[in-house]
């Protein structure tokens, strides 16, 4: 079966700096991929490249077979490639429900036009409390974004991202700068939404033993390159990513493999 989303020598140049180095990837629909690397390897450029905030220096990213050379970020997200939200994007003086009322909104827009107004407005409110209670935050629907642990805000986005309703999730570091107890929970959501079983999602995550439990497949960047994609425990297994480690090349992050 065609992936749903890969890459052709996909390479990006800063000035002398090549950040993204010829990568070959590959996503099987439905399939959830974690990358990891060091600090500085290029996850997020490469997360970048896919969601058109950045154009490679050469090279392409193809969706279900289509080039998106040519299409823009917003482009992209309307053909199915979401990209979590940053909390600057969220109305800070809204409630955490309105929020995500105006993310489903904007996905909605097309399909409610024709309804009355108020049964446009129920089935909006409606979807938005679903994913607010997929994402555990149910009991803050009625708070200011603003009031917010940093935890609730990362779960905020997930369900912003999760209201455009699109086939490809890319969550960049989903569990960043969280509290211990907090991890779990997100975790928990991401696991969740696995098992609802309609997504493909692709994940730069630092904490190897979370994506080990959860991941699909682990693709491991290095300088730019793609040093090794495979199954978990193919990675763990994998001499040259073994060597990377041992050889003390993996940033603190990373040497907590289990
Ligand atoms: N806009 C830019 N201009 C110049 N250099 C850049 C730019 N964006 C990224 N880089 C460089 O490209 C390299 C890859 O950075 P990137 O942020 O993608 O790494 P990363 O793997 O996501 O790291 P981290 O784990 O620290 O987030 C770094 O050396 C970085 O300094």
């Amino acid at each position: 079966m065609e992936p749903i989303l890969y890459t052709d020598n996909l390479t990006i140049r800063f000035g002398g700096h090549t950040a993204v180095d010829g990568v070959n990837f590959q996503m099987p629909e439905k399939h959830l991929k974690s990358i990891i690397g060091p600090n500085g390897a290029g996850k997020t450029t490469f997360f970048n490249l896919i969601s058109g905030e950045l154009k490679p220096t050469t090279g392409d990213v193809y969706f279900k077979g289509q080039s998106l050379a040519q299409k823009s970020a917003i482009e992209r997200t309307r053909m199915g490639l979401g990209r979590s939200f940053q909390i600057t994007n969220v109305f800070p003086n809204l409630t955490v429900l309105e929020n995500v009322r105006l993310a489903v909104q904007s996905k909605e827009r097309i399909r409610y036009q024709l309804f009355r107004h108020y049964k446009s407005y129920q089935a909006i409110t409606d979807k938005a409390e679903e994913l607010l209670a997929l994402v555990l935050l149910d009991n803050k629907r009625d708070a200011l974004t603003t009031m917010l642990s940093h935890g609730e805000k990362r779960k905020l986005e997930i369900a912003m991202l999760l209201a455009l309703d699109t086939e490809i999730l890319l969550l960049d570091e989903p569990t960043a700068g969280m509290s211990l107890e907090e991890v779990p929970t997100i975790l928990e959501i991401i696991r969740s939404i696995k098992q609802q079983g309609d997504k493909t999602i692709l994940l730069i995550e630092h904490k190897m033993d979370m994506i080990l439990d959860l991941s699909d497949s682990i693709m491991v960047l290095f300088n730019g390159q793609l040093l090794a994609d495979g199954s978990p425990e193919e990675i763990m297994n994998n001499d040259t990513v073994q060597h990377a480690y041992l050889g003390g090349l993996y940033d603190d992050h990373l040497t907590d493999i289990k």
